[in-house]
């Protein structure tokens, strides 16, 4: 069964609108868990316009689920995930001043830098993922770099499948296939939605794990977060 990991982020966007502590992200987290969720997902970034380093810390210690934390591997990030340890770290290569992420790794002209802190990451005993878009030799390139996983970046598919295009899940399916044989686990994330996660969970063989913030945390202004969450849930069964 694919597990489903809830992005934060946008809470924490809301938190800072007012400068409080309104809502908590912590209380957030262990509801989230509470409702069925088996994991939650930060990605800080620089700026820490959503997600706090400082809320990564507090967050660490009251989560049961798997704690997972994105972002771009520069020596900020890094020590942050040094201290904390979570269960899993994802590297994205986040474009400067880019609203959200938009684009996957090039495995084969970043290899050398990747493979680097990739098994520093997995000496910590860490679990790694790297962000990539679905396109085959990037992801022989990532199994290069010595990952555990990675992550598919589904945006191309999200965009495509709101327009009917259903053929914009082929992709994911040949490359989840092609990181399947060789030896890599799969997540994917970015714009998943209750409208198009049944279809691509359906469709994409082999899936570990989705990461899903945004429309998750929008549908649950209407539904509720319990509701939403459970209704996620049933999708990836
Ligand atoms: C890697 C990815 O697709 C998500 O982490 C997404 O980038 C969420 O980040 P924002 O909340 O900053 O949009
Ligand atoms: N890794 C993807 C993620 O955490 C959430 O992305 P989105 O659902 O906010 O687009």
């Amino acid at each position: 069964m694919t597990k489903l990991s809830v992005n934060i982020n946008k809470i924490a966007t809301l938190r800072n609108a007012r400068g409080g502590d309104v809502p908590n992200v912590v209380e957030a987290a262990k509801n989230i868990e509470s409702f069925g969720a088996e994991g939650i997902t930060v990605h800080p970034r620089p700026d820490e316009r959503h997600i706090r380093y400082s809320d990564v810390r507090e967050l660490k210690p009251v989560l049961k689920t798997e704690f997972n934390i994105e972002g771009k591997p520069i020596k900020q990030f890094n020590d942050l995930v040094y201290d904390v340890v979570p269960a899993q770290v994802t590297l994205v290569p986040d474009a400067e001043d880019a609203i959200t992420s938009n684009a996957g790794w090039d495995t084969l002209k970043h290899k050398d830098f990747l493979k680097e802190v990739i098994a520093e990451f997995k000496s910590k005993g860490i679990r790694t993922s790297i962000f990539v878009d679905p396109v085959a030799k990037m992801i022989e390139g990532a199994a290069e770099t010595g990952t555990d996983r990675i992550e598919l970046y589904t945006e191309s598919f999200a965009v495509g499948y709101a327009k009917g295009d259903e053929a914009a899940v082929k992709p994911y399916a040949e490359c989840a296939e092609l990181a399947h044989e060789l030896g890599l686990g799969i997540n994917a994330g970015h714009d998943l939605s209750l409208k198009n996660l049944g279809f691509f969970n359906q469709n994409v063989p082999h899936l570990d794990e989705v990461s899903i913030g945004h429309a998750l945390i929008s549908e649950a202004l209407y539904l509720g977060l319990e509701k939403t969450i459970k209704q996620y849930l049933k999708l990836l069964k």
